[in-house]
């Protein structure tokens, strides 16, 4: 039964009543569908509608990606007899170019959920809870507005970690939110992290003629990956870039001239035109007035949620980077359809769908791509099963040996006893491509074995080396 009448208290503060109220528009803009036409819904978003993904996240960088990719291949056209280079690069054009794709899709979104769904009330400002009101949840709005809920599904996402020597410094920076959006290309960046978005922003703007340092904490670039890609990607990316490994910053400091300062323990400063802050997202529970509901955060910031997305707080569900161990959209996207699931199902249903987190794959889509699923070589080794390891080098298989590509290869780890594919590690051309069938056999429990020998690998296609590296597995 629908449920949001709209009326005015003697404060003048505007108060409704809805069955479910939905804190963020990024993965949580796909809960109403056909199916929630009864119900009354409201839907929070204090930033651009449509979430991190589709507006500073995924999708623009990727469409830098593009543009960066296009001029790496240019630059090496001439090892296949073509004659090709990069003349210039019109920063404003790439720019314009995606996010003149970009915008009027996230405004199309906000526009359709505004104008076209009539049980849907969207609020623009920041929402926090604030405690119940008999057996609903009462939302308030920075705006002043207040919505008493039935249900309610935190979808709050995460926002970049600023560590406190940049924040407190009083250094212009950036962050994935606003560097795609930058003027002009500056002569000289420097990125501050060496985890995914330091990797993709590295390529980016290296790719596009910027002078990029990437500044790290410890000895490895993207260290949470398997040591051997890592390893690889650190001294890929030492060849491109100027990489600073073990840097302890000290301080930061703006210039006369505009330019940045940024001051290290081994006494070397980096001297930058712009500085990008890539170390990290949190996730944006701490901002929810949670504890008004009861629910306290977990030690990494995150909202507390069962296998099925429920909170500790009944009627209340999270999902996405606010609640899950994934910061990756096609993590949020799942966790949305379960939660939604869940919902037309009934917070005490005894049939409630779970999360299923068992083979989570991520591709990093710096250069050369990297993409990954399941356990590295250290963790298997360190479930104490028997395992056999086998690195196939792109370069060792037909397209990669035509590509001549020297760097590139797959890294597959699987039980010996039981052929069980435990891992894999790819780091080279098409990556985050060529991965997919593995994912597929680990999720539907296919064995090194019968995927190398039980199908067809197009030949010569990339995936080949896939092929060779399962066959080089030593299964008992
Ligand atoms: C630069 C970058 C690149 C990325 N690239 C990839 C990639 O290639 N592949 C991949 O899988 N993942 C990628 N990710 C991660 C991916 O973007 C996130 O995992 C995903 O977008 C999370 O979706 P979500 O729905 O949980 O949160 P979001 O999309 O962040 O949505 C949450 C929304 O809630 C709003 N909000 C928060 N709190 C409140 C409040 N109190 N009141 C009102 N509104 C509120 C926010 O403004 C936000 O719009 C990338 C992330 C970044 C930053
Ligand atoms: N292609 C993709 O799927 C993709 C792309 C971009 C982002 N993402 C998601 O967004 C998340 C956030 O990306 P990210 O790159 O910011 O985080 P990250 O966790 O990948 O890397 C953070 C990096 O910052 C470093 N760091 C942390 N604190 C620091 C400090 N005080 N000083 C210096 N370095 C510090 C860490 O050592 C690490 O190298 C990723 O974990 C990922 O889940 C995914």
């Amino acid at each position: 039964m629908a449920d949001h009448d709209v009326r005015r208290r003697s404060t003048a503060v505007t108060t409704q009543q809805v069955d479910l109220a939905i804190i963020g528009s990024g993965s949580g803009n796909s809960i109403p569908d056909e199916r929630f036409d009864a119900a009354g819904i409201a839907i929070f978003e204090e930033g651009v509608y449509g979430g991190t993904c589709l507006n500073v996240g995924c999708i623009p960088t990727k469409m830098f990606v593009y543009a960066a990719d296009v001029a790496a291949s240019a630059r090496t056209a001439s090892t296949y007899g073509v004659d090709a280079s990069v003349n210039s690069v019109d920063w404003p054009a790439i720019v314009n170019r995606v996010f003149g794709r970009i915008d009027p899709i996230s405004e199309g979104g906000k526009e359709y959920r505004v104008d076209r769904c009539e049980n849907v009330t969207v609020y623009t400002s920041h929402v926090r809870f604030d405690g119940r009101d008999g057996d609903r949840y009462r939302l308030v709005t920075d705006a002043g507005d207040e919505v008493l809920a039935r249900e309610v599904v935190i979808a709050a996402g995460s926002r970049s970690d600023v560590p406190p020597v940049i924040a407190g410094s009083g250094i212009r920076y950036y962050t994935n939110s606003d560097v795609m959006r930058l003027p002009a290309l500056p002569k000289r960046l420097a990125i501050v992290g060496s985890g995914y978005i330091a990797a993709e922003f590295a390529h980016v703007f290296g790719a596009l003629g910027v002078d990029v340092t990437v500044i790290a904490r410890s000895g490895r670039l993207l260290r949470a990956l398997d040591d051997d890609v890592s390893e690889r990607f650190t001294d890929l990316a030492a060849q491109e870039w100027t990489v600073r490994l073990n840097a302890t910053m000290t301080g930061a400091a703006q210039q006369a001239d505009g330019s940045i300062r940024l001051e290290f323990a081994d006494g070397d400063p980096v001297e930058a035109d712009a500085v990008l802050v890539a170390t990290g997202r949190t996730p944006n529970g701490d901002r929810l007035g949670l504890e008004s509901i009861g629910v306290a955060l977990l030690d990494d910031g995150r909202v507390p949620v069962d296998a099925h997305g429920r909170t500790p707080a009944e009627n209340v569900w999270a999902l996405g980077d606010v609640s899950s161990p994934y910061q990756l959209k096609h993590v949020a996207n799942h966790e949305q359809r379960i939660v939604q699931g869940n919902l037309l199902r009934g917070w005490g249903s005894d049939d409630l769908a779970a999360f299923d987190h068992r083979y989570v794959p991520f591709a990093v889509f710096t250069h050369p791509q990297i993409a990954a699923v399941g356990l590295t070589e250290a963790q298997a080794r360190d479930t104490g099963r028997d395992i056999t390891v086998k690195v196939q080098n792109y370069g060792d298989v037909a397209y990669g040996w035509a590509m001549e590509d020297t760097t590139g290869f797959c890294k597959l780890i699987a039980d010996r006893a039981t052929g069980e594919i435990l891992g894999a590690h790819l780091i080279g051309p098409q990556a985050s491509t060529v991965i997919q069938p593995v994912i597929q056999a680990m999720s539907f429990g296919l064995g090194a074995r019968e995927m190398a020998r039980g199908q067809y690998w197009i030949h010569p296609a990339m995936p080949e080396v896939l092929e060779n590296a399962l066959l080089g597995l030593e299964l008992d």
